[in-house]
């Protein structure tokens, strides 16, 4: 489905990215992994079009994503999450996801002003479709208190949720259970897995070692802008170069350490 062929970024002097090729097949979760400073979000920013690529090209079923504008990457099917929350704090959550949807359907949010039946119509299916949403991500029960009283990890999922309301063919997440603690992540990891059976293809980058292994068909290890391995989880964890990547820098985790090692 996603595909990138040798994809390289400078910036000015930094060589970020090198000659970084994968792809992520329809209805697999492939998870991007390396040590701080790797490549990992300038990755997802190049897929979604927030950076340009030096060289090399990214298709999605086929078609260039290269070059498109963020929002045009959104229309063709590409949902994301940020490593920083970006939740409007003073919506409830379900005009968070709402207001997700609008975004993706190009009518604007001042389409929520008019009372015309055609656009009632529209913003009724909307709600329910955010409650179903909300219910994905097991935040059902919140739907109508305001984001800014959710705790962090609640915060993360109505991200998800947001992201989800594009209608997404490829979903990335940045970072998914970043600053979630150990319950949250094992509830997040059900989650995402769930979704994930309900035919979304998903791209993400993560630190914690036993969510990705626990989830991910494929991981993807990048080291200093290159990828030096690729496989299933299992073939990972055992590889030798991978090991001496995470190894070399105590600030990250080493695969296969126990859950919220790197919170
Ligand atoms: N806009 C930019 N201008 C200059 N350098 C940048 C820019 N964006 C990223 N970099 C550099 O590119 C390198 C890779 O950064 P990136 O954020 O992609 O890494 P990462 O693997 O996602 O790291 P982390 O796990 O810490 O989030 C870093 O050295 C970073 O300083």
């Amino acid at each position: 489905m996603l595909r990138l062929a040798n994809v390289s970024k400078r910036f000015g002097g930094l060589s970020v990215l090198q000659d970084v090729s994968f792809e992520v097949p329809q209805g697999r979760v492939v998870g991007l992994i390396g040590p701080n400073g790797a490549g990992k979000t300038t990755v997802l920013n190049i897929i979604t079009g927030l950076v340009a690529p030096t060289s090399g090209a990214i298709t999605l079923d086929g078609s260039a994503l290269t070059g498109l504008k963020p929002h045009q990457v959104t229309r063709r099917g590409v949902g994301r999450t940020f490593q920083n929350i970006r939740v409007f704090k003073e919506m409830t959550l379900l005009e968070n996801v709402v207001v997700g949807m609008h975004a993706h359907l190009n009518y604007g949010v001042g389409g929520l002003m008019f009372s015309l039946p055609a656009f009632r119509r529209r913003e009724h299916e909307a709600r329910d479709k955010a409650r179903e949403l909300l219910s994905w991500v097991g935040l059902e029960g919140k739907a109508f208190e305001l984001a800014d009283n959710l705790s962090y990890g609640d915060q993360r999922k109505l991200e998800l949720a947001r992201a989800l309301a594009t209608e997404p063919r490829l979903l990335l997440l940045d970072e998914p259970v970043a600053g979630m603690n150990s319950g949250e992540k094992v509830e997040l990891m059900k989650q995402v897995g769930q979704i994930s059976r309900r035919g979304y293809t998903i791209l993400l980058i993560e630190h914690d070692m036993r969510f990705v292994m626990g989830l991910c068909d494929q991981v993807a290890v990048l080291n200093f802008g290159r990828i030096i391995a690729e496989g299933p989880p299992e073939q990972i964890q055992r590889n030798p170069d991978v090991i001496e990547a995470y190894l070399g820098r105590d600030e990250d985790a080493v695969p296969g350490e126990p859950l919220g090692a790197t919170a």
